[in-house]
């Protein structure tokens, strides 16, 4: 992925079609599509019954013959057809007409670094059956760092963990590129699967991923030195009748940390990997989490106990991909530019 600067501007949309949600900027028009990557279909009929947060709503509660769809997964587009469909409704029909009049419409959509060539060329052909005569490419981390306001383009290090739902991607970054990377098999999906494992093996309740949001909330809060206990509904994993119980989020919170230790190994191996001078600067700088599991509780504390680094948490760390891109396609990043030696 080695688009330049002057592509970039070329292009009107820029496009980050994650695992848990999908975001579309337009030149000229901004952020207008952050919704939940989720379709609903007909499976007999074909036909689409909702897509985005209705879609999601909709997981768990339909008859057999409505399947809730997820197009991709841990970054990469596994059903193209639906990611089409998908994108079509969420951008909406003025967007369409002003797509379809332009003939030389250009995207550009954000990928994982080291993406395979098929997750590449998945992302062209969705994107290309929409209409963009062209797509650029962009690594995941350089856009996350752009719109986390990173100096990327300066040669010294920074550190950006892109904590998604499927996956957290850990890099270094100087003069624009990636010095060393990691993928770590552990994003916010993880975390929920970590929750609802604790629940049923310790209060014998069966849970969907949606209705533990009340516990990530008692645990973000932070409010006082312990929280109050949290209210979680589900279903008797024996007797199957639904049942309420009294959770204490403090015990979720270990159960939370312990699946997040995968994130700080990824730091480190990357550390390793880089060079010395690099790990100086970044002592000094600190790290930056981005990616919307970068506001799961325990994950910032954890890393700067873990690194004995600063560890920041980017103002909009869910958004920082697509404003990256946005930042990228609007003109709003110089191209790197080196001055030649003079004798
Ligand atoms: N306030 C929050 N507290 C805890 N987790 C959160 C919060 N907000 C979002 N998440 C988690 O963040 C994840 C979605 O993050 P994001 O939108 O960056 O993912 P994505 O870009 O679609 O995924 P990927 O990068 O894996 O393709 C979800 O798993 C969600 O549970």
């Amino acid at each position: 992925m080695t688009t330049s600067v002057g592509q970039l501007r070329r292009c009107s949309v820029a496009v980050d079609l994650g695992a848990a949600r999908t975001r579309v900027y337009v030149k000229n028009h901004g952020l207008i599509v952050d919704e939940p990557t989720v379709t609903a279909v007909n499976s007999r009929t074909g036909a689409l019954i909702a897509v985005g947060g209705r879609a999601e709503y909709m997981a768990g509660r339909t008859p057999d013959h409505i399947r809730v769809v997820r197009p991709v997964c841990h970054g990469t587009i596994v059903d193209i057809e639906m990611a089409q469909r998908l994108l079509r409704q969420l951008v909406g029909d003025k967007l369409r007409r002003a797509w379809r009049r332009k003939p030389t419409m250009r995207a550009a959509v954000c990928l994982p670094a080291g993406s395979e060539p098929l997750t590449q060329r998945a992302a062209v052909e969705t994107l290309t059956g929409l209409g963009a005569r062209r797509v650029e490419l962009v690594d995941t981390m350089v856009a996350a760092a752009v719109g986390c306001g990173l100096p990327v383009e300066q040669p010294e290090a920074t550190m950006i963990v892109v904590c998604g739902a499927g996956t957290t991607q850990v890099a270094v970054l100087s003069l624009g590129s990636i010095v060393a990377a990691e993928t770590v098999p552990v994003g916010g999906e993880a975390v929920d699967h970590a929750v609802v494992q604790h629940l049923r093996l310790h209060h014998e309740l069966m849970v969907a991923s949606q209705n533990i949001r009340p516990l990530h909330l008692a645990l973000a809060g932070d409010g006082g030195p312990e929280p109050a206990p949290v209210e979680v509904h589900g279903r008797d994993v024996v007797s199957g009748e639904a049942r309420c119980v009294q959770v204490e989020p403090e015990r979720v919170r270990r159960a939370i940390a312990a699946r997040l230790t995968g994130v700080l190994d990824g730091i480190s191996e990357v550390l390793r990997r880089c060079p010395p001078d690099l790990v100086a600067d970044l002592a000094e700088r600190g790290i930056m989490l981005a990616g919307g599991s970068a506001l799961i509780p325990g994950l910032e504390p954890m890393i700067r106990q873990g690194t004995m680094m600063p560890v920041q948490v980017a103002e909009r760390p869910d958004t920082c991909a697509v404003q990256g891109l946005a930042a990228m396609i609007e003109g709003h990043v110089s191209p790197l530019e080196l001055a030649p030696l003079t004798p």
